[in-house]
């Protein structure tokens, strides 16, 4: 990308688009383009063919989308698929109307069989059934990798899709219900400390594996392979290590300095049992992560203490 070109960041107020902005004006970038969800609704297919019509970015980064834990998933389906499939169909059909060189649309490991063989490489997409709880939400974004795929190959476009692991960092929701995991312990863990709690409940078993990408550098990834990377197939976005929620609860509690006791409510559910990302090609293309968990979550944690823009989506 060059230093002048125009960039569309579209999801620019959400934990990876803003990560995506500050990341881009750190590399000295100087025509970065956003709208608000309020003056630019990206299910709106007339406003989108309109904006792109009028703007004419030569790149995209697609981090605008219906985003959620695994009970705003598994509650709202029908949504999840709806406004996710529509909102990509019409940002990468108008960018490609348009002329954008270049577009990265981001996914989510979800996209992945539930009982892939892990760690999970690119290449077992759609080879078994997916996670129920997350299914609407996977099959959205497999079907906007799919487009993306299906551009270059009949018109050759140079559109490429990501697909990050489970992230967290500054600007992430903190909604008790809606929110991914790193965050609601965050908040839990913070209220009960400060409240005096002698317990808290955590959702499920505890059991399942998960792996956790601090944002930024989820962002300097991103940007990275704008510049370095073409091609059909997906690319994965992780640390390549894994830790069990049990695990992440006990840390979660040392940073934030919660010493009570930690229960389980098993009628909550764990999701899939583990979802740890194969990021060989990641690494072979020159990129590995930065931050370690522990000081990833202490500097979320001030995030949250300090940001007023908190959010709870
Ligand atoms: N968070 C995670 O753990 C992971 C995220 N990802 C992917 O990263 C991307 C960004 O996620 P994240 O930053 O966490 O999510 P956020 O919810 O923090 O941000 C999403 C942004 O998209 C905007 N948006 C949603 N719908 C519309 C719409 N119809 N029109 C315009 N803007 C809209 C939201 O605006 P508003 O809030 O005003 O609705 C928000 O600013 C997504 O594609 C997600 O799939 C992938 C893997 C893991
Ligand atoms: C990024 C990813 O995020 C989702 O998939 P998920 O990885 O299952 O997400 P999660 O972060 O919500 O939960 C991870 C684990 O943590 C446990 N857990 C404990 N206590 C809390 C808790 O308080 N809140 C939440 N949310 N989970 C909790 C929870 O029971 C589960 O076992 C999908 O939206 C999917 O579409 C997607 O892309």
């Amino acid at each position: 990308m060059e230093k002048d070109a125009k960039i569309y960041v579209a999801g620019h107020r959400g934990m990876v688009g803003s990560a995506i902005v500050r990341q881009l004006e750190k590399e000295g970038y100087t025509n970065i383009i956003t709208r608000t969800h309020k003056e630019l609704d990206l299910c709106r297919q007339d406003a989108v063919e309109e904006f792109f019509a009028k703007e004419k970015p030569d790149y995209v980064f697609l981090a605008a989308a219906k985003v959620g834990g695994i009970m705003a998933n598994s509650e709202a389906l029908a949504d999840f698929m709806y406004d996710n499939m529509v909102l990509e169909m019409n940002v990468i059909h108008e960018a490609w109307k348009n002329g954008c060189k270049k577009l990265m649309f981001l996914g989510s490991s979800c996209i992945y069989p539930r009982m892939a063989p892990q760690p999970m490489k690119e290449s077992c997409l759609l080879t078994s059934e997916l996670e129920k709880t997350n299914e609407a939400y996977a099959l959205a974004k497999i079907s906007g990798l799919k487009y993306c795929e299906f551009l270059n190959r009949q018109y050759g476009t140079d559109y490429i899709s990501v697909m990050p692991t489970n992230l967290y960092g500054p600007n992430d929701n903190y909604h008790p219900e809606h929110s991914h995991v790193l965050p609601a312990l965050i908040r839990r863990f913070h209220e009960a400390k400060e409240a005096g709690l002698k317990e808290v409940t955590c959702w499920g078993t505890g059991t399942p594996l998960r792996e956790f990408l601090y944002v930024d550098d989820l962002a300097d990834a991103c940007v990275y392979l704008m510049n370095h990377y073409s091609g059909n197939e997906t690319v994965n976005l992780g640390t390549g290590k894994e830790l069990t929620i049990k695990e992440l609860t006990e840390l979660v509690a040392k940073v934030v300095g919660y010493e009570g006791e930690i229960k389980w409510d098993s009628t909550k559910p764990d999701g899939t049992p583990r979802k740890l990302l194969d990021v060989s090609k990641l690494e072979g293309l020159g990129w590995k992560y930065k931050t370690e968990l522990e000081e990833g979550i202490r500097l979320t944690y001030d995030d949250f203490l300090h940001n007023p823009m908190r959010a709870e989506r």
